[in-house]
């Protein structure tokens, strides 16, 4: 198994003559939480997209756990788990309904997904509203819910694009702390966001801005004299 559990190398991506992402080259280390910190407009949903292969790349690589997006498309999928700022779990259904469905979507045949369910329920703390129609739990449950079902096929790389967005302080510091623990038992994580408070010195992180990668390393590292918000200001040239 190699070290990292997704590589990208020198990847551009254009909107047409708009050049969103400019060279990038970062490392998402195997059992790692890593953020990707960038304010609007840095290229971080850009960056998700061409992974998750809703863009295709102009130049560069793609690798997840060392396979290569665009020779084995497939393989590499089957190893990503993707939260996206959007909704992806039908309100209506109940939670169960929604793992099943999204299993199937993997190929995972119902008695199984059934079994998985409830694996992947109690690794996000949520099990007991297994028979809970999705409407009926509060945000940071949904959002759990959402990294369930990101988990139902057993991926290497997780890619949580702004998870905690609507969410209040508590629900907010639930899903962090949950993502975080998810990477102990040997997932990996990447955790795009533009708010530094969900940042800590452990975690892996990239400084993405204007489509460049600025840093990246131990967060802890990075931060002058312990203060990211300066160090990224300072980087960026942004204003507090
Ligand atoms: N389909 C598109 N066509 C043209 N320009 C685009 C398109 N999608 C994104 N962009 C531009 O590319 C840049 C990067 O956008 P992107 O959405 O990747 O940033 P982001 O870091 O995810 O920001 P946000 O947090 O606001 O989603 C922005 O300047 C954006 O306006």
């Amino acid at each position: 198994m190699p070290t990292d559990a997704l590589s990208i190398q020198n990847v551009s991506h254009s909107f047409g003559k708009f050049q969103a992402l400019k060279d990038v080259s970062l490392v998402v280390p195997r059992g790692s939480f890593t953020a990707l910190l960038g304010v609007n407009g840095a290229g971080k949903t850009t960056l998700f997209s061409l992974i998750t292969r809703l863009y295709t790349s102009t130049s560069g690589t793609i690798k997840i756990a060392g396979h290569d997006l665009r020779q084995q498309p497939g393989q590499v999928l089957a190893r990503l788990g993707v939260v996206f700022q959007s909704r992806a779990l039908d309100a209506d259904l109940t939670v169960l309904q929604n793992m099943i469905y999204h299993a199937a979507l993997h190929g995972i045949p119902a008695r199984e997904a059934r079994i998985r369910a409830v694996e992947v329920l109690e690794q996000v703390e949520l099990a007991d509203r297994i028979g809970a129609k999705v409407s009926a739990l509060s945000g940071g449950q949904q959002r759990r819910a959402e990294i369930a079902r990101a988990l139902i096929h057993r991926p290497d790389l997780l890619l949580l694009d702004e998870a905690t967005v609507g969410l209040d302080v508590k629900s907010r510091a639930e899903v962090l702390d949950l993502t975080r623990k998810l990477t102990q038992q040997g997932v990996s994580a990447l955790w795009a966001t533009h708010i530094m408070d969900e940042i800590q010195p452990d975690d892996g992180l990239v400084i993405l801005h204007k489509g460049q990668v600025l840093e990246q390393g131990r967060a802890g590292d990075i931060a002058q004299d312990g203060d990211l918000t300066a160090t990224f200001l300072r980087l960026t040239g942004e204003r507090a």
